[in-house]
C-alpha cells in the first residue's frame, strides 16, 4: 500500500521526529536524497548547469543545500532567490561550495535576459519555491518563475511538491510548476496522487527521512498490484456459477445498445459466474448476439426486475436513457436488498430522487465529474478541480461508496481512506470504457467484495487492460476502443496474479 498524507499530518510527524534529533538533521537527509535524485537525472554532474528557484522557506533551504552538494561535484549552480529572504544556512552552504545566488531583477522575470538565459541553458531546474508550507494560488513573482520553468528545455525537478500544487489535495488555484520528477520527503503527499496535482508531479521519488513511526493512519492510499491480486475473486474447488456470483445488468435502451453490450462484456470477462441482462428488446438482441454466455430478459420499466431471477449484485444505468421509464427501473433496482452499482444514466435519473441512494444494502456509484456535479449541484469543472473533496462529500452525503472517474480515479467511502488508482492511461478516455468498468466492478460486487474493494480492484484491472490494449508487441501506443479493454481483461489479470 502506498500511503499518502496531508501537509498537516506530515508536519505533525516531522515535529515529533525533530524533537528527538539534532537540529538540521531532517533537512540534511532531505537535501542529500534530493541531490542524489538530481545527479541521477543528469547525464553527468560535472559541468552540468543547474538552476535553483529558491523561495523563502525551508523548501528553498532543501534546494540550496542540494545545490551545494551538486556544486561540490562540479556542477555550475545558479540560484534565483525569489524572495528578499532565503534560508541562511543553505545560502551560505551554496556559496561555500562555489555556487552563485542572486535576487530577482526589478522588472518581470520573464523579460529579464539574464534570467531567461539561465532557464534556457539549464540542464536541470530545481523548483524550491514552496513546499508543504504553500497555500492558495502562487503569488508573484513565484507565479512568473513557475511559468518560466514551464518553458524550460531541461529536466524540472520539484522539491517535495511542484510549487502551486496543494500538497494535501492536489488542487491548483493558479500557476503551478510542471515537473518531470518530484522528490518528496518523509512520505508521499496526497496531492501528488490526485489530479490536477498528480499530472504536474511527473515521476514520484519518495526520500525516506525517518518519519515512518510518527505518521498517522493515511487518509489516502493506492493499492499495489499484489494487494489487488490478493483481493480479486478466485474460484475454489467448491465453486459453481452461483457461488462465483451472479450479476444482474440493467442497461441499454432502444437508442443506446452498445453500453449494454460493453457492460455485460466487462462483467463476463471479469469472471462473473453468470450475467443476467435485463432491458429493452434491442439491447437484449445485441447482448445475446455478442455474449451468448449471458442470460437475457426483455423487461418493460413498469415490470421492475422481480422476474429477472436471483442476482447477488446489480449494475444499473449504462445507456438506459434518462426518461421516466429509466427512473422507474432505477427505483425497482435500488429497492432490492443486494449491492447495487449505479452508473451513467442511472446516476442522471437518480439525481432527480437522490433519496433512492439511501439503502440498507451497499451502494456503489461510479460517476464522472459531470454526473457527480449533477448529484451535488456543483459545476463539473469544480468536481474536476477538487476531486478528493467532492468524492468524500458525496460519500458522506449519500451514504454510498463513490468511484469518481477521470484523469485519476478516486474511490471514497465514509470511515475509510480514499483509494487512488494509479494504473490508468489517457487512452482510456474514449466512449464506452466506463460501461466496461461498471461491468467489472459489478462482477466483483456479485462475488462478495465490499464496495470499496470492488471499486478499487475494478479501476486497477481496467487501467491495466487499457494500457495493455494501447501498447502493442511492437512497442509504442495506439488508440483503443472500449471492447479492446474488455477483451484484454483476462491477460491483465493473468499478468497481475503472476506478479509480472
Ligand atoms: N519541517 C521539516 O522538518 C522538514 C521540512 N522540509 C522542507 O520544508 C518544506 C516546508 O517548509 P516551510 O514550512 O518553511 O514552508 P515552504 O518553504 O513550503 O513555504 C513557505 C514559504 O512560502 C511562502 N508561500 C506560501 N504560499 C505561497 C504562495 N501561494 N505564493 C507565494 N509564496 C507562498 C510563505 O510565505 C513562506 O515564505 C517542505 O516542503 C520540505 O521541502 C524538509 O527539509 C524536511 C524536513
Ligand atoms: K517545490
Amino acid at each position: 500500500m502506498l500511503n499518502a498524507y496531508t501537509s498537516d499530518e506530515i508536519r505533525a510527524a516531522e515535529r515529533k521526529l525533530m524533537a528527538r534529533l539534532p537540529e538540521g538533521t531532517l533537512m540534511g537527509r532531505a537535501a542529500a536524497g534530493l541531490a542524489v535524485a538530481c545527479a541521477r537525472a543528469l547525464p553527468r554532474v560535472y559541468g552540468a548547469r543547474v538552476l535553483l528557484l529558491v523561495g523563502a522557506g525551508d523548501n528553498g533551504g532543501d534546494t540550496l543545500y542540494a545545490g551545494a552538494l551538486l556544486a561540490r561535484r562540479g556542477a555550475r549552480v545558479d540560484a534565483v532567490l525569489a524572495a528578499p529572504r532565503a534560508h541562511a544556512g543553505g545560502l551560505a552552504a551554496l556559496r561555500r561550495a562555489g555556487g552563485r545566488a542572486a535576487g530577482l531583477p526589478d522588472g518581470p522575470p520573464d523579460a529579464d535576459p539574464r534570467l531567461t538565459g539561465l532557464v534556457r541553458r539549464a540542464d536541470l531546474i530545481m523548483d524550491g519555491l514552496v513546499g508543504i508550507g504553500g497555500s492558495g494560488a502562487l503569488r508573484e513573482p513565484y507565479a512568473a518563475l513557475a511559468r518560466l520553468a514551464g518553458g524550460a528545455p531541461g529536466v524540472v525537478v520539484a522539491v517535495d511538491v511542484p510549487s502551486g500544487v496543494d500538497a494535501s489535495t492536489g488542487e491548483i488555484a493558479g500557476e503551478a510548476v510542471r515537473a518531470h520528477l518530484t522528490v518528496t520527503f518523509g512520505a508521499v503527499k496526497a496531492g501528488l496522487l490526485v489530479d490536477p496535482g498528480a499530472s504536474r508531479a511527473g515521476t514520484l521519488l519518495p526520500v525516506d527521512i525517518g518519519l515512518g513511526p510518527d505518521l498517522p493512519e493515511p487518509g489516502v492510499v493506492a493499492l499495489t498490484g499484489a494487494e489487488v491480486a490478493g483481493l480479486l475473486p478466485r474460484p475454489g474447488a467448491e465453486s459453481d456459477k452461483y457461488r462465483r456470483g451472479v450479476v444482474g445488468v440493467v442497461a441499454g435502451s432502444d437508442r443506446f445498445t452498445g453500453a449494454a453490450v460493453l457492460a455485460v462484456g466487462g462483467a463476463v470477462r471479469a469472471g462473473a459466474g453468470l450475467v443476467r441482462f435485463a432491458g429493452a428488446a434491442d439491447p437484449v438482441r445485441q447482448v445475446r448476439a455478442r455474449w451468448p454466455e449471458a442470460v437475457t430478459k426483455i423487461i418493460a420499466p413498469e415490470e421492475g426486475v422481480a422476474e429477472v431471477g436471483r442476482v447477488q449484485a446489480w449494475v444499473l444505468g449504462p445507456g438506459m436513457g434518462t426518461g421516466d421509464g429509466a427512473l422507474e427501473l432505477a427505483r425497482a433496482v435500488l429497492a432490492t436488498d443486494v449491492p447495487v452499482l449505479v452508473d451513467a444514466d442511472g446516476l442522471t435519473v437518480t439525481a432527480r430522487e437522490p433519496g433512492l441512494l439511501r439503502r440498507r444494502a451497499p451502494t456503489l456509484i461510479t460517476p464522472h465529474a459531470g454526473e457527480l456535479g449533477r448529484l451535488l449541484d456543483v459545476p463539473a469543472g469544480d468536481v474536476e478541480a477538487r476531486r478528493l473533496h467532492h468524492a468524500r462529500r458525496a460519500a458522506a452525503e449519500f451514504g454510498v461508496t463513490v468511484l469518481l472517474k477521470g484523469s485519476t480515479t478516486v474511490v471514497a467511502e465514509e470511515g475509510g481512506p480514499v483509494r487512488v488508482n494509479r494504473t490508468g492511461t489517457p487512452w482510456l478516455a474514449t466512449g464506452g470504457t466506463g460501461d466496461v468498468l461498471a461491468g467489472i466492478a459489478g462482477a466483483y460486487l456479485a462475488a462478495g467484495l465490499a464496495c470499496a474493494d470492488a471499486a478499487a480492484c475494478a479501476a486497477h484491472v481496467h487501467g491495466l487492460a487499457g494500457r495493455a490494449a494501447a501498447t502493442g508487441p511492437e512497442g509504442g501506443e495506439a488508440p483503443i476502443a472500449a471492447m479492446d479493454v474488455a477483451e484484454r481483461l483476462p491477460a491483465a489479470v493473468r499478468a497481475l496474479t503472476s506478479g509480472s
